[in-house]
């Protein structure tokens, strides 16, 4: 008997554009939830961004809670929980950065209420997806939690934010080029689960931000535009997937490892773009589409070398040989690289 099913949970309301933070409370009531809204935020975004949603939620008739949060922990989470556990908090809505859309899904995940996305920077594609990623002590969680019920993403906000935010969206985009070739190398040889149609979106949508890369320029608000509507995409294709696999391979445990052990680690996007210079090149070899991946990183101004990245050789090579350890998921890493490979390979790149 076939007994196969799967649950896709994909975002009802995408609402993209110029000024369209002033549709957030109208996307809302679109969703037809019960109860006030919790409004989780931190200072800049609150300036930007959140202060105008607590108002438009009260000038609806109302009554919306905040929580303004300064870091992406898990006594951060906590603080929501308690707040969000309200009987009156109907459902839970971020204005901000990662770090805010991170703990604001989690909460939501925990008092099992519904989850609004708004975020105020392009940087990575966790903004619509039903993944979040505390950093605890010297390690890294990536759990499972609410994804968005609607996304509200003003792109004048956006192209608004710092450079490197959007240039760290956009490569974590690029990053998905690796990622479906670390996916469906663990299907051939792990026989790991692979859907054709998650990995095609996933692939396309790295290859229309590339086709763009022209448009993709500092204030300029079609780059946020731009880089948005990939990291749409790309959350569809994890949520199609039912995990993060179209979208984080080898290049993505680099960075995680890059979180544990650098001295500063810096943007994801900017660190998986440097991993995906690496993993290509392990994929197809020396005269492999490496280059393209460098180039591509290079003509959005992302960084491509350990340098650019504020990193030391020996820390490259270090999370290259010991990525791998980072969590059960097979990619072109295999059971490990020899630190003499791991140095090739980032030399012949010019990570080193
Ligand atoms: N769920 C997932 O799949 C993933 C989650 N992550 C997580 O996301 C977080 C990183 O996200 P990221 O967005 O880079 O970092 P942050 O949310 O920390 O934002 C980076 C900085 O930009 C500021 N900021 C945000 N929006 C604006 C704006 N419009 N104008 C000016 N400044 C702004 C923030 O201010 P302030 O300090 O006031 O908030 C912060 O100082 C980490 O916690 C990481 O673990 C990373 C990758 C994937
Ligand atoms: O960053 C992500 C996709 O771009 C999420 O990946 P992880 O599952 O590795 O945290
Ligand atoms: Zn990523």
């Amino acid at each position: 008997m076939f007994e196969k099913s799967t649950w896709i949970r994909l975002p009802r309301n995408v609402v993209v554009g110029h000024g369209v933070l002033d549709d957030t409370v109208a996307a809302v009531e679109e969703l037809h939830l019960a109860g006030d809204p919790l409004v989780v935020t931190s200072p800049t975004p609150a300036e930007v961004a959140g202060d105008r949603v607590v108002e438009a939620f009260a000038d609806a008739g109302l009554d919306p809670q905040v929580v303004r949060i300064e870091e992406a922990t898990f006594g951060a989470v906590e603080d929501v929980i308690e707040v969000a556990a309200d009987g009156d908090v109907g459902y839970l809505v971020g204005v901000g950065g990662g770090k805010v859309i991170d703990v604001t899904k989690m909460a939501a995940e925990d008092v099992d209420k519904g989850f609004v996305s708004v975020p105020t920077a392009a940087s990575h594609d966790g903004i619509v997806s039903a993944r979040a990623s505390i950093p605890e002590g010297d390690t890294r969680h990536s759990v499972a939690a609410e994804p968005p019920l609607a996304v509200v993403a003003d792109t004048e906000i956006l192209a608004d934010a710092p450079w490197e935010l959007t240039t760290a969206g956009c490569a974590d985009i690029i990053s998905n080029f690796t990622a479906v070739r670390d996916w469906e190398l663990a299907h051939r040889l792990k026989n790991v689960e692979y859907h054709e149609y998650a990995g095609a979106l996933s692939r396309m949508t790295a290859e229309m931000l590339v086709e763009n890369a022209d448009s993709i320029r500092p204030e300029l608000e079609e780059s946020a535009w731009i880089v948005t509507k990939a990291l749409v995409s790309s959350g569809v294709a994890m949520s199609i997937a039912g995990s993060s696999r179209p979208a984080s391979g080898a290049e993505h445990l680099f960075s995680h490892q890059l979180d544990r052990i650098a001295p500063n680690p810096t943007y994801h996007g900017h660190q998986v773009g440097v991993g995906s210079i690496m993993t290509e090149y392990l994929h197809s070899g020396p005269k492999g589409q490496w280059r393209d991946i460098r180039d591509a990183l290079a003509s959005i101004d992302a960084p491509t070398t350990a340098d650019e990245l504020g990193l030391d050789s020996e820390t490259v090579i270090e999370a290259l040989t010991t990525a791998h350890e980072i969590r059960d998921r097979y990619t072109i890493l295999g059971d490990g690289m020899s630190e003499e490979a791991a140095r090739e390979a980032a030399r012949v790149t010019g990570v080193i």
